[in-house]
């Protein structure tokens, strides 16, 4: 297990790999999930990849930090966590919120992304009430008083049976996310719209979204991809917002595909 105080707070991380000649990819969890979500994918691509993974603040084993949240302190946390492991030009890949850090992320620090997966992500999410509502709802009555509706976004009804112990794991891991740094991520969530940002994104980018995803749907995940110039975009089938927990085999052939396309020009997904 691995921390480092960055921003003043504690980063938990993981190195899978040595950096050597080999590509860094970098991973960004969601909303209320720690970074355990990429397994899957992760084993997939370990032995070709640098691979960094970490709880951003007020999830998993990482701490709470200064409140309020921006989507630029989350950024700012792992530019942090970047420079201290002398990583440059990462691929970056950012689920939901992650996805809006790795944006804020190449605002922040051009040198640290080389390319940008954004994975069920958006320049905007949600709106103002939508997460005002959410905030008020969790402070007086928990993450578990919106669990269920939360994971029937998360999960497709083949996922959500109640035989899959898969299922009642991420459920824990939900519910058992801090309740301030919940709130304060779905604030940061609140106040970010990257619409103008995107246009000027001018590195490689594929935008990718589980075709039964109920937080960022399709047409919302296509509607960024159409403001990113030449940005790519996939859909993956049978998934809902969390494709890497879903269908990570299908995840990690649309990541490769375009890895190998923003590093050689070949034509990719
Ligand atoms: O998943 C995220 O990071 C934010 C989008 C969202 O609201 C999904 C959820 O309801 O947990």
């Amino acid at each position: 297990m691995q921390f480092a105080r960055i921003n003043d707070v504690t980063i938990h991380y993981q190195i899978i790999g040595a950096a050597g000649d080999k590509p860094v990819l970098v991973f960004i969890n969601s909303l209320g999930t720690d970074f355990r979500i990429w397994r899957d994918v992760i084993v997939r691509l370990a032995g070709d990849f640098a691979i960094v993974l970490y709880d951003k603040r007020g999830h998993g084993l990482s701490g709470l930090g200064q409140m309020p949240y921006t989507m630029e302190d989350h950024a700012s946390d792992l530019a942090g966590l970047l420079d201290l492991l002398a990583v440059k030009n990462a691929i970056v890949c950012g689920l939901s919120v992650g996805g809006l850090i790795a944006q804020s992320l190449y605002r922040q620090r051009p040198d640290l992304v080389r390319a940008l997966i954004l994975c069920d992500t958006a320049h905007k999410i949600g709106t103002v009430e939508s997460w005002n509502n959410r905030i008020a709802k969790v402070e007086a009555e928990g993450i578990e008083s919106i669990a269920d509706g939360i994971l029937e976004v998360w999960f497709t009804p083949a996922f959500r049976r109640p035989e899959n112990t898969a299922f009642g794991g991420y459920r824990n891991m939900l519910i058992r996310q801090p309740v301030e740094g919940y709130v304060a991520t779905c604030a940061a969530l609140r106040d970010a719209d990257f619409a103008e940002a995107a246009k000027k994104i001018a590195v490689p980018t594929i935008c990718i979204v589980g075709d039964q995803d109920g937080s960022t749907p399709p047409e919302l995940v296509l509607s960024t991809a159409k403001l990113i110039p030449n940005a790519r975009y996939e859909v993956i089938k049978d998934a809902g917002h969390i494709p890497c927990v879903e269908q990570p085999e299908a995840l990690t052939a649309v990541i490769r595909a375009f890895i190998d396309f923003a590093s050689h020009g070949e034509k990719g997904p």
